[in-house]
């Protein structure tokens, strides 16, 4: 058994979801920490119920399916390492798991694949706009171009292959994605975040271990860039404060820069009514080093100027009486 090898010498296996997608970033991933440690690592595909079914998210519980599965087989020492894409995983944290680094992020913008090369603005009303996300289609609502928004699901190559045979005129998907997979130079337009706020996290990697792995903190040190940690946290602040979840109609987006009193956090975050009739925008900045206070003032500022209200009638529409 791989336990009773010392930890110097045994192989890190990295847990993945089996898609492209999810194979590309954790193999980036497990490469890095080769490079790094000087460690074999090897890939090994976790398939998870998100993958198999045809249910649309939402009623399976959100992009946490996906996430649950590799933290079961990371606690079962199935695997020492996994991968997730960081706004796939829930704000509250994992009992025995760690969040031992968060690599640089991507590009977190919102990215649309259109026909014949055409921008959202070009787009003719009535035209088709694929997409499953709550905060996506509420955004876009809010842009007032009389666009006519319709379920999506899939892997990103099967997205993208509904625009190709004329199936939509356009989706919209993260840019990062794109990018992971070698496409990126297929999104006719990306969104500026003036328009389009990212989930929280977008773009962000999540590498968790055991937290008796004592291996974590060298991948912390190899891995994690305090810049990106510093962004995410602020941002899932936002979310854990409205307690919405990855599929609430919230974004935010956060990055850190430099001041001249040093480094400085600036965040923008969006809660909207599901139809984009209600949109409510604040900005915040401040230390980065108190990043999940700033973005849970923020959010705070937002639940009192109406979030509060918006985001009741999200829980009371879709959950029985009683539920958390
Ligand atoms: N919702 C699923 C999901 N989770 C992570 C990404 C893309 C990569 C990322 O944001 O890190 C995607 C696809 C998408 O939103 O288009």
């Amino acid at each position: 058994m791989s336990q009773t090898l010392s930890s110097e010498t045994a192989v890190l296996r990295v847990g993945t979801r089996a898609s492209r997608l999810a194979r590309t970033q954790s193999g980036h991933v497990a490469d890095a920490i080769t490079a790094a440690l000087g460690v074999p690592t090897e890939l090994v595909d976790v398939t998870t119920h998100g993958d198999i079914s045809r249910a649309p998210l939402a009623s399976m519980g959100g992009t946490g399916v996906f996430v649950s599965a590799l933290r079961e087989a990371l606690l079962a020492g199935e695997v020492d390492i996994a991968v997730h894409s960081l706004k796939d995983i829930p704000t509250a944290p994992a009992p025995g798991i760690v969040l031992a680094a968060v690599p640089v992020r991507e590009d977190p913008r919102d990215a649309v694949i259109a026909r014949d090369g055409l921008t959202l603005g070009e787009l003719p009303p009535g035209s088709t706009v694929g997409t499953g996300s709550p905060r996506r289609r509420s955004q876009l609502a809010a842009l007032g171009l009389g666009l006519e928004l319709r379920e999506l699901r899939g892997n990103v190559d099967t997205r993208i292959g509904k625009v190709r045979d004329g199936e939509l005129d356009a989706i919209i998907l993260a840019r990062a994605g794109l990018s992971r997979i070698g496409r990126a130079d297929e999104a006719t337009e990306v969104l500026d975040p003036l328009q389009m706020l990212p989930a929280p996290g977008q773009g962000a990697l999540a590498v968790e271990c055991r937290a008796d792995d004592e291996r974590a903190a060298a991948i912390t040190a190899a891995l994690d860039d305090a810049a990106t940690r510093a962004a995410v946290t602020a941002e899932r602040a936002v979310l854990a404060v409205l307690e919405a979840g990855c599929s609430a109609p919230v974004g935010a987006l956060a990055e850190v820069a430099e001041g001249e009193d040093g480094d400085e956090l600036w965040i923008r975050a969006v809660v909207l009514a599901p139809d984009g009739s209600v949109a409510i925008r604040r900005s915040a900045n401040g230390d980065p080093a108190s990043a999940y206070d700033v973005g849970a003032q923020l959010a705070a500022s937002m639940l009192d100027e109406g979030a509060a209200d918006l985001m009741n009638d999200l829980t009371s529409g879709d959950a029985p009486p009683g539920t958390p």
